[in-house]
C-alpha cells in the first residue's frame, strides 16, 4: 500500500482491502460449492465428503455483521517469501484464489501471535500495529499503535491540533476501540473478543496442547471468554487429533451455555460440546442439606467407594468342576483363590471379573491339552460362559452396578463402617448415611452429590473414555468428587480450568486452585488475570469491600474503565416498585438490563414489571435469557453480565445461603456500564463500611 498521509485515504484503502478480501472470500465459497462428492467409492465415503464439503461451505459464509479482519501489521524492513509487509489479521484465512496471496490471515495462526503480543518491548520484527472500529459490518475507524518506538502521529493530520490529535485513544492511554468494544450495548449472547485480545489472555489461549493451566481471575477478567477462544485456538491448531477425541466445555448451568453459545460459532467452531456437569453425570433427583452434599463431596469418599466395591470380591471357598462330554476337569479352593488374588486390586472390577472368567476358562483348557485334546480359543471362551464358571464368578466377583453399591453404602452401617474405617471417622459416616434407607436401589432420588459418587464407582468398574481437552468454567463451584469426575474426562487429554475463589458460592467450594488440580489428576500452572474488562472501576472498587470477607488471600481487583457516575446506591421505602422505576430508566438507554433479585422475590418482581407495563423475561435454569430486560433471581446470574444492572435488596441477597456474601459479590459485578443497589433493609455491614 503507498504511503497515505491523509485519515480519510487510510479509510478509503482499508476498504478497498476489505472489499477484495470479501470479493477473494466470495470466490472460496464458489470453489467450494462447486467441488463434488461423485468422486467417493461407496455411498458412505459420499456422505462423509458431501457433509465435509457443505461444512467447508458454511464456514466460509460472509456474515455481514462480522468484519473480516480487524487488525493489521505493517513490517519492519524487508519482506520474505514467509513474511508479508503487511498482513491483515482476521477470523479466518482468505487467499486471492488466482496466485494463493494471503489477504487475511487466520488469528489462530502463529504468524499473528505478533498481533496480540508485539509490543515496544518487544516488537517481534513489526512496526506498526493497527486496529480496525467497525460499525453495522462497515469499517468506520481505525488505530494505529507504533511498535518502534517511532511517531504515532506521523501520519496524524491533526497532530498539531491540541482537541484533535491522537483521537484514537481515550484519556488513560486505554485503546479506544477496545473501549468502545466493551461499552457496545449488548443485545443477547455474549460475543467474541477475538480483535482485542490482551497480551496475557492470548498467552493462556495459545498455550500448548498438552498443557493444562489454571486461570485464577476477579469478575470480568475474561476467563470465560479466554477459555472459549482457547477452545477455537486448540481446534484449529490440532484439528485432526482434536475432532477424532473432542473438546467439551463445562458451564454451571443452562442459562449460562445458552449466553456463551454463539462465541465458537461465530469463531467458525461448530462442533464443540458444552454440557453443565448435571448433563455429564446425570441430573439430581433428589435434594439434601448442604453439609451433608459437602460430606459427600469430599475427596476421601474416593477411598471409601474403593474399599466398598472391592469388598464385594469373596474369597472364594470351593473349587470348580466343569464336564465337557464324559471328561471332567477340577479346579482346587486354593487355585481358585490364587487366580481371584493376583487379579483383585489390579485392574477395573468390571475388566477383572472378565479377567477372572478367562483364567479359570484356560486353566481347563491347559488340562484339556495335557489330556491331549486341542481346544482353541472359542472352547475358552465356552468354558468362560459355562454354568460352572458362571456359579464361581458370581459367588467370588458377582456382577454390581454403581447404583447398588452406593445404595448399600448410604444404607447398611456396618457396611459403611468397614469401607470407611480409618478414613472418615463415626460422625462422618454419620453425616452421609441415610437416615431412612429408600427401599431399593432403583428407588432412591439421588442427589447432585451422589451423582459424583455414582461416577465415581461407575468409574472403578469401567473405565471412563477421555477427550481431547475440557474446559471446565467456573470451576471453583465443584466438589473434589465433581472434579475426580472431570479428571476421568480428561484423563489422557489436558483442561482449561477457569475460576475465581471468591465467587464460589457451595458448600463444596474451592480454597485453593492447587487442590482444584490435585482432584482432576492434572499438573498445570495456575496464572492470574486481574484487570478486569467488564466492571466500572467505581462499581468493582464497592464490589470489593466484600473481597476480605469472602476471599481474604485474594489482591484486590483492578478496572479498565474508571466507570465515574456507575454506582448509584439508593435506600427507597418499597424496593420492588423502586426497581420497577429503576428499569424504566435503564431501559431508556442503550442496552441490556439486569434486574438481579432475592430468589425467593423473583415471582413479585416480575408482577411489578409486568404492572408498569414493562415487558420481561424471568430468568430460569432453562431460559436463553435473549430480552432485553430480565429478572435474574440472583443464583442464576453467575457467569452473565448486563449493561446495566439493578440489584435489589442485598441483605437479603447475603442472608438466603450459607455463602451469600459471595453470592453477593457475584451479583454485584454482573454490570458493564452501570449498577444500582436498591435496599430498604440495612446493607450487610461488610458491604456498607
Ligand atoms: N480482551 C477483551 N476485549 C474485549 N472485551 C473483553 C476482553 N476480555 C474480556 N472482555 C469482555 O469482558 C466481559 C467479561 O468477560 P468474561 O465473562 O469472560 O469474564 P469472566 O472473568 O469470566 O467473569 P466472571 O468471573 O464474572 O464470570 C465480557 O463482555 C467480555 O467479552
Amino acid at each position: 500500500m503507498p504511503a497515505v498521509a491523509d485519515e480519510s485515504e487510510i479509510l478509503a484503502a482499508e476498504r478497498a482491502h476489505l472489499a477484495e478480501s470479501r470479493a477473494a472470500l466470495r470466490r472460496m465459497r464458489e470453489h467450494a460449492e462447486s467441488l463434488s462428492a461423485d468422486t467417493a467409492a461407496d455411498l458412505v465415503s459420499r456422505q462423509f465428503l458431501e457433509s465435509l464439503l457443505q461444512q467447508r461451505v458454511e464456514a466460509l459464509a460472509d456474515r455481514p455483521g462480522t468484519p473480516l479482519f480487524f487488525g493489521r501489521m505493517d513490517r519492519d524492513g524487508e519482506s520474505g517469501p514467509d513474511l508479508p509487509a503487511v498482513m491483515y489479521v482476521g477470523r479466518r484465512h482468505v487467499h486471492d484464489g488466482d496466485e494463493g496471496r494471503p489477504l487475511v490471515l487466520d488469528w489462530r495462526a502463529p504468524v499473528s501471535r505478533a498481533f496480540y503480543q508485539a509490543g515496544p518491548a518487544d516488537p517481534m520484527g513489526w512496526r506498526l500495529r493497527r486496529r480496525f472500529g467497525f460499525q453495522a459490518g462497515e469499517l468506520t475507524a481505525f488505530e494505529d499503535e507504533p511498535l518502534d518506538g517511532g511517531d504515532p502521529h506521523k501520519n496524524d493530520p491533526h497532530k498539531n491540533d491540541p482537541h484533535k490529535s491522537d483521537p484514537h485513544k481515550s484519556d488513560r492511554g486505554t485503546s479506544r476501540i477496545l473501549t468502545e468494544e466493551i461499552e457496545r450495548p449488548r443485545t443477547g449472547p455474549m460475543r467474541d473478543i477475538v480483535a482485542t485480545i490482551q497480551p496475557e489472555q492470548d498467552a493462556i489461549v495459545r498455550a500448548a496442547l498438552g498443557a493444562t493451566v489454571c486461570v485464577q481471575g476477579a469478575p470480568g477478567t475474561g476467563k470465560t471468554a479466554v477459555g472459549l477462544h482457547r477452545a477455537a485456538y486448540l481446534l484449529f491448531t490440532h484439528r485432526e487429533r482434536l475432532s477424532r477425541s473432542g473438546v467439551l466445555i463445562v458451564g454451571p448451568n443452562r442459562a449460562f451455555l445458552a449466553y456463551i453459545s454463539a462465541v465458537l460459532p461465530a469463531l467458525g467452531e461448530v462442533r464443540v460440546e458444552q454440557a453443565t456437569i448435571d448433563d455429564l453425570l446425570g441430573a439430581p433427583l433428589g435434594e439434601e442439606p448442604a453439609p451433608v452434599s459437602a460430606a459427600k463431596g469430599d475427596a476421601r469418599l474416593a477411598d471409601v467407594l474403593r474399599r466398598a466395591l472391592w469388598q464385594h470380591v469373596r474369597k472364594p471357598e470351593e473349587g470348580l468342576v466343569v464336564t465337557r462330554g464324559s471328561a471332567r476337569y477340577r479346579l482346587a479352593d486354593h487355585e481358585v483363590r490364587e487366580i481371584a488374588a493376583g487379579l483383585r486390586g489390579t485392574t477395573r472390577y468390571g475388566a477383572g471379573r472378565a479377567a477372572f472368567a478367562q483364567r479359570l476358562a484356560h486353566r481347563i483348557l491347559v488340562q484339556m491339552e495335557q489330556r491331549g485334546e486341542a481346544p482353541d480359543d472359542r472352547v475358552q471362551d465356552q468354558v468362560a460362559r459355562s454354568r460352572p464358571v458362571r456359579q464361581v464368578l458370581d459367588a467370588v466377583w458377582p456382577k454390581v452396578t454403581a447404583e447398588q453399591v452406593l445404595h448399600r453404602l448410604l444404607s447398611d452401617a456396618e457396611f459403611l463402617r468397614r469401607a470407611a474405617k480409618g478414613v472418615l471417622d463415626e460422625d462422618e459416616q454419620a453425616a452421609i448415611r441415610w437416615a431412612k434407607a429408600p427401599r431399593s436401589h432403583r428407588s432412591v432420588r439421588w442427589t447432585a452429590a451422589d451423582r459424583a459418587l455414582l461416577d465415581e464407582l461407575n468409574g472403578l468398574i469401567e473405565r471412563t473414555a477421555s477427550l481431547g481437552h475440557l474446559v471446565v468454567d467456573e470451576a471453583q463451584d465443584l466438589s473434589a468428587m465433581q472434579l475426580r469426575a472431570l479428571g476421568r474426562r480428561c484423563g489422557t487429554g489436558s483442561a482449561t480450568v477457569l475460576g475465581d475463589l471468591a465467587q464460589g458460592t457451595t458448600a463444596w467450594s474451592a480454597r485453593s486452585w492447587t487442590e482444584v488440580l490435585a482432584h482432576l489428576g492434572q499438573d498445570g500452572e495456575v496464572t492470574e488475570l486481574s484487570l478486569g474488562f467488564r466492571v466500572p472501576g467505581t462499581v468493582l472498587d464497592y464490589a470489593a469491600r466484600l473481597l476480605p470477607h469472602v476471599a481474604p488471600g485474594l489482591e484486590r481487583p483492578r478496572s479498565l474503565r474508571p466507570g465515574a457516575g456507575a454506582l448509584d446506591v439508593r435506600r427507597v421505602p418499597d424496593v420492588v416498585s423502586a426497581a420497577a422505576g429503576a428499569a424504566r430508566e435503564a431501559l431508556a438507554r442503550p442496552g441490556s438490563v439486569g434486574l438481579i433479585v432475592p430468589d425467593a422475590d423473583t415471582g413479585a418482581h416480575a408482577a411489578a414489571l409486568a404492572a408498569a407495563g414493562l415487558a420481561a423475561e424471568v430468568l430460569g435454569p432453562e431460559s436463553d435469557g435473549t430480552a432485553r430486560l430480565l429478572v435474574v433471581p440472583a443464583a442464576l446470574a453467575k457467569g452473565l453480565e448486563y449493561d446495566h444492572v439493578i440489584v435489589a435488596e442485598p441483605a437479603a441477597i447475603a442472608a438466603a445461603e450459607a455463602r451469600g456474601l459471595a453470592r453477593l459479590y457475584v451479583v454485584l459485578t454482573r454490570a458493564v456500564t452501570s449498577l444500582t443497589v436498591l435496599h430498604r433493609d440495612d446493607l450487610p455491614v461488610e458491604l456498607a463500611s
